[in-house]
């Protein structure tokens, strides 16, 4: 398949991923009111050409700033081909920043098929200055002005650190012993939650929010996830905590997406 149709599955395989705490996932919308599965499944679809579009212009590019501002253009694109896909619904902001970085990564290397080196490769088109970013304010700029936080743009510019320490050797470990790929899914997911400074939560929350998802996060994957009825009871405790602060770890979400296109 083109690394366009490899995306938009990421996507569509993040938002079908249940049970998920706080996110959509195919059996409940957890903590959002305004969006769906359908609605997430319809804004994956919508950004195909978006990726399409970052994987044509990349295709054996060197890795320069001229790189880093043409995909700038068509991600900014893309967010508002999803806006009018989900009548205004800010569904994958941050997907379209993580998947097209490494969509490009990916076209700009083609041969190149080790996650380490597709990831350091997009870190580094992320780290070149894109002079026509717009300064408008952002929920991400808002929470960094109250709290040195490793947000989306610092994980990319990092090489994804989170997916590369933390998701991936996680969703290996449970495949290699044999967890279903749902579990192993869940399992990066929450390896993700665990230790994402996730400015979605931030913003709408407070840090001790952060810290409490964190921890419960962290005590699911200790429990053996959802293969103990400890680690189920956790991962109930974690979803009613975000259902009844409508809070949603949606950063992670995103890189959970980014994680499965890297391994595609
Ligand atoms: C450089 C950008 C990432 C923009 O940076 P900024 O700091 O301004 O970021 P935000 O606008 O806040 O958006 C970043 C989105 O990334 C996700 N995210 C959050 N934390 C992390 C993290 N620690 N690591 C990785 N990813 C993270 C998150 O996306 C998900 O949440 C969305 C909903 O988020 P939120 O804005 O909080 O909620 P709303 O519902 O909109 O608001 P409220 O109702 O709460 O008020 C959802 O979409 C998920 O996807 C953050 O939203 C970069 O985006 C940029 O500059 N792009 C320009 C184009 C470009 O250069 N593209 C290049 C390649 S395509
Ligand atoms: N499954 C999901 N639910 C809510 N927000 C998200 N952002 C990215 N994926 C999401």
């Amino acid at each position: 398949a083109s690394l366009a149709a490899k995306a938009v599955k990421a996507l569509m395989e993040e938002a079908l991923l249940t049970p998920k705490p706080g996110l959509v996932d195919a059996r409940d919308n957890g903590s959002h009111t305004d969006m769906s599965i359908d609605l997430m499944l319809a804004s994956a679809r919508a950004l195909e050409d978006t990726f399409r579009e970052i994987a044509i212009v990349s295709y054996l590019h060197p890795v320069d700033q001229t790189l880093r501002e043409q995909i700038a253009l068509i991600g900014r694109e893309g967010e508002k081909v999803m806006l009018s896909a989900t009548n205004g619904v800010n569904t994958h902001k941050g997907a379209i920043w993580a998947l097209g970085l490494l969509t490009s990564a990916r076209a700009a290397f083609p041969r190149e098929r080790d996650p380490h080196q597709i990831m350091s490769i997009a870190g580094r088109i992320a780290s070149f200055h894109d002079r026509y970013r717009p300064m408008q304010q952002t929920n991400g700029r808002t929470v960094k002005k109250k709290y040195a936080v490793v947000g989306a743009e610092e994980e990319a510019k990092l090489g994804f650190p989170h997916i590369r320490d933390e998701a991936l050797p996680a969703l290996l470990r449970a495949r290699a012993c044999g967890k279903t790929e749902v579990e192993a899914r869940l399992e990066a997911l929450l390896a993700l939650v665990a230790c994402v400074d996730d400015t979605c939560i931030l913003h709408r929350g407070q840090l001790t929010d952060l810290m409490a998802i964190q921890s419960m996060a962290a005590a699911f994957l200790a429990a053996d996830g959802l293969r103990t009825q400890s680690g189920r009871k956790l991962l109930y405790r974690l979803s009613e905590y975000c259902n009844v602060r409508q809070l949603s770890p949606g950063g992670s979400a995103d890189l959970l997406a980014a994680t499965l296109f890297l391994i595609d």
